[in-house]
């Protein structure tokens, strides 16, 4: 039997048989109910809470309790936008053949596609919206569901199985097996496994495989079961001034010492704390934790691991030896706050990242700097509405992003009302590419008939020598398209050096109003750039607007043209250049 085997075997069919999280389980059994008797003002909740402890389990026993169909997205399904609208958008939105309900469950919600991908987390928040079926999200990290669907689910939150609660529960799992466990090797089993009750399922698995009696002895040839726990380290590192005991169980720890070094910094405080106030254990902890971390820089910028044993030996000893006098007592040892913080605001941090790089690429700058140099600015700029709306469109901020640039806890209806808009103008701007894009008419192909009709293509001389009745032929017999392309300017090939002082002619004599230059450049620079550019005067001649007060480049455009494929010059024929020619980040600051 695999080890994987017990846990799925002794999986809890009903509500009742999930161990431990009794106040989870009553509130999942309550919302439950509520859809009985109609669609409750929450239609979806979040079970969330660390691995193994029952969150998927409770999630099938309340269907299976309710008489409900079950309808699951897991992790390994493939879960973009468009398969979550499509799978548990129709399962929500239909009723079932005999009128029950169907559960949806979307297992590792806070997982659907990374963080570039918000487009999943905003299918669901849609679906759950106007659900007809009821929906239970599992995750093990909440802050890694959006605000959006946060604020419209239920939150319920599953914590660590503790092990008293374990205990009765292995018991009869090993006396379903016909083996007879000692009570000291399942308790040792719970303790061992942190709260994780699949972990405890399969430890127990594994010591038991092939027994007919599992005794406390048996325990400590079982893999895993052997595995230092990380509190039981503490209490070995702050309780005892056993130097060597404290080594091997830090060895014994499934912990790097880049890890373990936070650990033993939040709680060695806690731990020495005295009420006397003298700090000076504390201090000496401390001292021997900055030479651990000087060796785990070492580490870091050599990559020469064996220097971790040396990190190793200075906090854990450091920490058990700077102790002056016992300290007994129940400690409750805290996971590293650093992490939890970390945890806190990953989220954040990822919208922070993800907005940084919506600016860099209408900035064209790095998301590094975007997010030390720009982000303020585009918040600056949130400020006035008209504003708001234009940049919320231009980055393709969501709402949640919005919020967040703004400095906004909730979606206030200010927030709504610009984000609406915005989508508006987006939809007027596809509308107007799309107008566009009809009416554009294709570039033509270089060949000889195209060469007889008049457009004003560069052509090397040669190329324009065309027998004349060929030019006849094709005047004759307009193939479809080819009348189109008369007039159109497209530059297929280098432009001639007496153009392009023409169009640089151009440019001077054509000089924009000093206000619509947002940032004039230095003379200097202003005729570096001309001098040194000739691909960018070419696109520069065909719209005034990109021409600074005194034929200087406005700088934001300048940039933009600096990326400007050949084709971006191409023209329509009322002269403007054609949207769809337009590589993509060719926006610039002010485009919008
Ligand atoms: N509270 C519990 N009561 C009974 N069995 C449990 C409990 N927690 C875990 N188990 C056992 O562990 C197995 C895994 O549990 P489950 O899949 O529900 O955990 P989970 O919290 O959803 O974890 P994950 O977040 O990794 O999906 C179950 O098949 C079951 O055997």
């Amino acid at each position: 039997m695999s080890a994987i085997e017990w846990a799925e075997k002794y999986r809890p069919r009903t509500l009742g048989d999930v161990v431990g999280n009794k106040k989870a389980v009553q509130d999942l059994r309550k919302w439950a109910e509520e859809w009985q008797s109609g669609i409750p003002e929450k239609r979806a909740v979040i079970l969330y809470g660390p691995a193994g402890i029952g969150k998927t389990s409770s999630a099938h026993a309340l269907a299976g309790d309710m008489d409900w169909e079950v309808i699951e997205l897991n992790a390994s399904d493939q879960r973009t936008a468009g398969v979550i609208e499509k799978i548990a958008g129709s399962a929500a939105s239909m009723n079932t053949l005999f009128g029950g309900k169907r559960l949806i469950v979307l297992d590792e919600a806070d997982n659907l596609h990374g963080t570039a991908d918000r487009g999943g987390m905003r299918a669901i928040a849609g679906i759950i919206k106007a659900t007809l079926q009821p929906i239970v999200l599992i995750a093990n990290d909440i802050y890694g569901l959006t605000p959006t669907v946060r604020n419209i689910c239920l939150e319920i939150k599953f914590g660590s199985v503790q092990s008293r609660s374990m205990v009765p529960a292995l018991k009869k799992v090993c006396d379903a097996e016909g083996i007879s466990c000692s009570q000291e090797a399942i308790l040792q089993i719970a303790e061992n496994a942190g709260g994780d009750f699949r972990s405890a399922m399969n430890d127990l698995q594994a010591a038991a495989s092939g027994k007919e009696a599992l005794e406390v002895e048996d325990l400590s040839t079982a893999g895993r079961d052997v595995k230092e726990n990380i509190f039981k380290a503490m209490q070995k590192i702050f309780k005892s001034t056993d130097c060597k005991r404290a080594l091997e169980s830090a060895y014994g720890l499934d912990e790097s010492p880049e890890d373990l070094v936070h650990w033993i910094d939040e709680n060695l405080p806690i731990q020495y704390a005295r009420k006397d106030g003298d700090l000076e254990d504390i201090r000496a902890g401390f001292g021997y934790l900055s030479k651990a971390d000087l060796y785990l820089g070492r580490v870091k910028k050599r990559q020469n691991y064996r220097m971790w044993r040396y990190a190793s030996m200075l906090m854990v000893c450091g920490a058990a030896l700077s102790k002056t006098r016992p300290y007994p007592g129940f400690i409750k040892y805290q996971q590293p706050s650093l992490w939890r913080r970390l945890g806190q605001t990953r989220s954040k941090r990822d919208m922070r990242d993800n907005i940084a790089s919506k600016i860099g690429e209408h900035s064209f700058e790095s998301m590094h700097y975007s997010r030390n140099n720009l982000l303020g600015f585009y918040a600056l700029m949130l400020k006035d509405e008209a504003s708001a709306i234009e940049v919320t469109a231009s980055l393709g901020l969501e709402l949640e992003e919005l919020m967040y640039l703004s400095g906004s806890a909730k979606a206030s209806k200010k927030l709504q009302k610009i984000y609406d808009e915005a989508q508006k103008l987006l939809e007027k701007k596809g509308d107007k590419a799309e107008e566009q894009a009809f009416f554009k008419v294709p570039a033509p192909l270089v060949d000889e008939k195209q060469t007889t009709l008049h457009c004003p293509v560069n052509i090397p001389e040669k190329e324009q020598e065309v027998p004349s009745e060929k030019s006849e032929t094709s005047d004759s017999q307009p193939p479809e398209g080819k009348q189109k392309t008369l007039n159109l300017g497209f530059d297929i090939s280098p432009e001639p050096p007496e153009k392009e002082e023409a169009s640089e002619k151009k440019l001077s004599e054509d000089p924009v109003p000093e206000e619509d230059n947002f940032f004039p450049l230095p003379k200097s620079m202003q005729e570096k750039k001309l001098i040194s550019e000739p691909v960018e005067k070419k696109t520069l001649s065909t719209t005034s607007k990109k021409k600074g007060s005194d034929g200087s480049i406005d700088p934001s455009k300048q940039r933009t043209s600096d990326k400007a494929s050949p084709s971006a010059g191409m023209q329509d024929n009322t002269g403007e250049v054609l949207k769809k020619a337009e590589p993509k980040n060719q926006k610039t600051l002010f485009d919008f």
